[in-house]
């Protein structure tokens, strides 16, 4: 189930909530996260951060526990069958379930993450024309105390009550360890001064971006992919990571995603490589990984072809 064409965003949580009633035994969830393992690696990408809601069905008895800890069995045996890809976890939040159940995502990943690692961190999501996300300030406080990184899809929208609700969580949120998922309107410095200042503190502070075009492009977010904000936040050196959002759902793959910012925003082979080996200060692994990545891009990039 994918979509071709563009739909309104709504459209999307539709498609993820059917996509969700057809997962609901602990072999799904191995089944799924070790076929996405497996096709990221078929694509060379070394290092994935997946995030996902953990789900309790009491149909089967899978708990939400059982959930998160199946996804690092996969994991666990993805890394010895010797796939080459570096795989970690983000508890996602859906923002349609409410603070209890974020509360309790926060405890589980907190218990995941002291135990192995695999966990690194917590993902604010979900539709975004429901609830407020400055409700869920103090559980990202609270998660942030407890070591777990986070990311926040804010700015999703171009409506005030998003422009409210992302100030208020990036004026409490700015100095811990997050990264900002989509941030689609952030930059709309045009449109007037508030989103400018927004901008001016995501910029400041160094907020790392997550990019995602083709899930903007698909959800009619963004119009076109000229307009994307990629260009806009990398032409001023900010952090901007292309992600590949659902990978189904939008039918792409990271390397369909670093084809279309390369070639819409003309990056020359140096600044390709350059960018490359930067997105690695913005992930959420642990230095020991970043360092490694780090050597081994820089190896790697040093032995590509000049074109
Ligand atoms: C379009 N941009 C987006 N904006 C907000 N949330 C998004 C998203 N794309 C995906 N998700 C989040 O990912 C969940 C699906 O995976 P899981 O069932 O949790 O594994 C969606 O339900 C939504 O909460």
């Amino acid at each position: 189930m994918y979509f071709t064409t563009s739909h309104p965003i709504a459209e999307s949580f539709k498609l993820f909530t059917k996509i969700q009633s057809l997962v609901t035994t602990p072999e799904d969830v191995y089944i799924l996260t070790k076929s996405i393992i497996e096709e990221y690696a078929e694509e060379n990408v070394k290092y994935l951060e997946l995030r996902s809601t953990p789900k309790h069905i009491p149909s089967s008895g899978m708990t939400k526990e059982v959930y998160l800890r199946t996804m690092i069995e996969a994991i666990k045996d993805s890394e010895s069958e010797g796939y080459p890809i570096i795989v970690r976890i983000l508890v996602s939040i859906d923002r349609r379930q409410g603070l209890e159940n974020a509360r309790v995502a926060v405890d589980l990943a907190e218990k995941l993450m002291n135990e192995d690692n695999i966990v690194v961190g917590i993902d604010f999501s979900g539709d975004p024309e429901v609830g407020d996300a400055a409700d869920y300030i103090p559980v990202f406080l609270d998660a942030a105390k407890r070591k777990l990184k986070l990311a926040l899809h804010l700015a999703e929208l171009n409506k005030e009550h998003s422009f409210q609700e992302t100030v208020k969580v990036l004026e409490q949120c700015c100095d811990l360890p997050i990264r900002i998922g989509h941030g689609t309107f952030l930059h709309h410095a045009q449109q007037n001064d508030k989103w400018s200042a927004l901008a001016n503190l995501v910029y400041t502070k160094k907020i790392p971006i997550e990019a995602c075009i083709t899930s903007n492009l698909k959800t009619e977010t963004v119009h076109c992919l000229e307009q994307h904000h990629f260009k806009y936040w990398k032409d001023r050196g900010h952090p901007v990571i292309l992600c590949a959002d659902g990978k189904g759902v939008y039918n792409t793959s990271l390397s369909q995603e670093y084809f279309l910012a390369m070639s819409a925003f003309q990056l020359t082979q140096q600044e390709l490589k350059d960018y490359v080996v930067g997105t690695l200060d913005s992930i959420f692994g642990s230095d020991e990984i970043k360092e490694e990545l780090r050597t081994e891009f820089t190896t790697l990039m040093s032995t590509l072809p000049s074109v």
